[in-house]
């Protein structure tokens, strides 16, 4: 984490996981080193772009052998602080928190939500996965018991600014919202807001563009 308060570019972040998914899978296909060219060219990017992305996370590549497959991702894991799972509590155990619970994939982007909170009594006492249910007025003694910085929002809408305003007062530093609210928080609290609908749009633009049999543009899918 310490790298990313050094001023890493948020564009070269965002590429970040799909470097991960390309670099895992060329490991399983059991090849070692890969060039910045041959990612480049599988992610529409251009060479210096990949150069400078990496250059990001202090690996050098060999001259026209390029890096070391296994170094790479291990690099990039640790300059995201992704090597160090950190713990977070879910509120809202209901559809969607309980596929976020149950997703065990999240820990190797280190993420690992420890608990969820409800007020549905019939929710509480249940589990998601490994991931037990709690009353709401438990969530202040579990945060400061168990130090959990990160609150990940699964409520109604209508329900979301009161929660991440518990959130913060309970201590939480960094808010993933699921709900469709703009959440007012203090500058200090870092919130992320994530909505299926947004990337629906972008596919539905590209594919009205498409249809129109304009050119889709060459980016990288950012999630
Ligand atoms: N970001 C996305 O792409 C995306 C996708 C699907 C759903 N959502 C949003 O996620 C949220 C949850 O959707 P869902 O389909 O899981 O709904 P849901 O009704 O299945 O679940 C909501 C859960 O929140 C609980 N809840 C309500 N108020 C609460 C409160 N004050 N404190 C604690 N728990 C509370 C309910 O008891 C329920 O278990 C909604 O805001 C929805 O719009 C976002």
């Amino acid at each position: 984490m310490e790298d990313l308060k050094r001023g890493i570019p948020i564009p070269t972040i965002k590429r970040f996981p799909s470097y991960l998914r390309l670099l895992r899978q060329y490991l399983e296909e059991g090849k070692e080193m890969v060039s910045a060219t041959t990612l480049a060219e599988e992610l529409g990017l251009k060479p210096i772009q990949v150069r400078k992305d990496i250059s990001c996370t202090g690996i050098e590549g060999k001259p026209k052998v390029g890096f070391i497959i296994s170094y790479l991702i291990e690099a990039i894991v640790h300059t995201l602080g992704w090597d160090n799972a950190t713990d977070a509590v879910l509120i809202g155990a209901g559809h969607l928190g309980s596929a976020l619970a149950r997703y065990e994939g999240f820990e190797s982007y280190g993420l690992k939500i420890v608990a969820a909170f409800d007020i549905d009594k019939d929710k509480c006492g249940t589990k998601l996965g490994e991931v037990p249910v709690f009353p709401l007025e438990s969530l202040k003694g579990y945060i400061k018991e168990n130090h959990v910085n990160i609150g990940v929002v699964a409520v109604p809408a209508i329900q979301a600014q009161g929660i991440a305003e518990l959130l913060v007062e309970c201590g939480i530093v960094a808010i993933w919202n699921f709900a469709p609210k703009d959440l007012k928080l203090p500058e200090n609290v870092v919130v992320q807001r994530t909505d299926l609908a947004t990337s629906f749009a972008v596919l539905s633009a590209k594919v009205k563009r498409k249809i129109a049999n304009d050119e889709l543009s060459g980016e990288v899918d950012e999630w």
